[in-house]
């Protein structure tokens, strides 16, 4: 049997630049002899691009959303994440349950305890191998989104909304350590480049 691949997600808030990364971190992998498979949550599967859509355009309960992030999970872990671990592959995941804490448990304020059993129902032993957290201020991450999209119904969200996803990010990345890199990526691309590449070494 293919040894155990390893599961890597990337998380911060809108326009912190955390899709800029994903594929450097492909290639990066893919020349150190890694096959790699790139997914994102919420999607990842055709059911879960369904709930997407619901979840990126329509107004619903707070609990009802944060139901819905873990439905489109559970899809994702079935369909791509575990058995492309099996297999050997590394799984990046453009945000996986560090999301969830941060924008249904601090942004909508969420009651954290709830979001605790959910993550403990889902995935009881899966976590990231390493969990890249791309940080910065809120103004730099609302002028880099200005800048190139419409936004979805989070992107319209306030900035205290952010500033309280952004501190659960961080609450979380303290709580644990072993697992998260949180990467200054108010630097340029090249410089961030290099702090993501010093954090994948750790894992080959
Ligand atoms: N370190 C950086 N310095 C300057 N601009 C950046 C940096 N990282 C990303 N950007 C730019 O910011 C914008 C948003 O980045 P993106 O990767 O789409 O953010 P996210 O996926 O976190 O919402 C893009 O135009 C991207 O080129
Ligand atoms: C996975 C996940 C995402 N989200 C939100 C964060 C993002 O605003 C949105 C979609 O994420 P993302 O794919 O990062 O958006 P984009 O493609 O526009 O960069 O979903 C949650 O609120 N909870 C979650 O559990």
């Amino acid at each position: 049997m293919s040894e155990q691949g390893k599961f890597i997600t990337f998380e911060g808030i809108d326009g912190a630049g955390k899709s800029t990364h994903i594929s450097f971190v492909a290639d990066f992998l893919a020349a150190r002899g890694k096959e790699i498979v790139s997914s994102r949550e919420p999607g990842g599967t055709p059911l879960g691009e369904k709930l997407r859509d619901l979840l990126l355009h329509e107004k619903m309960h707070l609990e009802t959303e944060a139901l819905l992030m873990f439905a489109s999970r559970r899809e994702h872990m079935a369909q791509v994440i575990e058995p492309n671990l099996a297999a050997g592959k590394w799984v990046l995941s453009d945000r996986f349950s560090d999301a969830s804490f941060a924008y249904q448990s601090g942004g909508r304020g969420m009651d954290r305890a709830k979001m605790e059993a959910l993550e403990g129902w889902v995935h009881p032993q899966l976590q990231p191998d390493l969990t890249l957290l791309f940080d910065v201020p809120l103004e730099v991450a609302r002028e880099r989104l200005d800048a190139t999209r419409a936004l979805d119904k989070f992107e319209r969200e306030q900035e205290e909304f952010f500033a309280r996803c952004r501190a659960e990010y961080l609450r979380r990345a303290a709580q644990f350590p072993q697992r998260f890199a949180v990467i200054d990526s108010t630097r340029s691309i090249a410089v961030t480049q290099q702090a993501i590449s010093e954090a994948l070494e750790k894992l080959l």
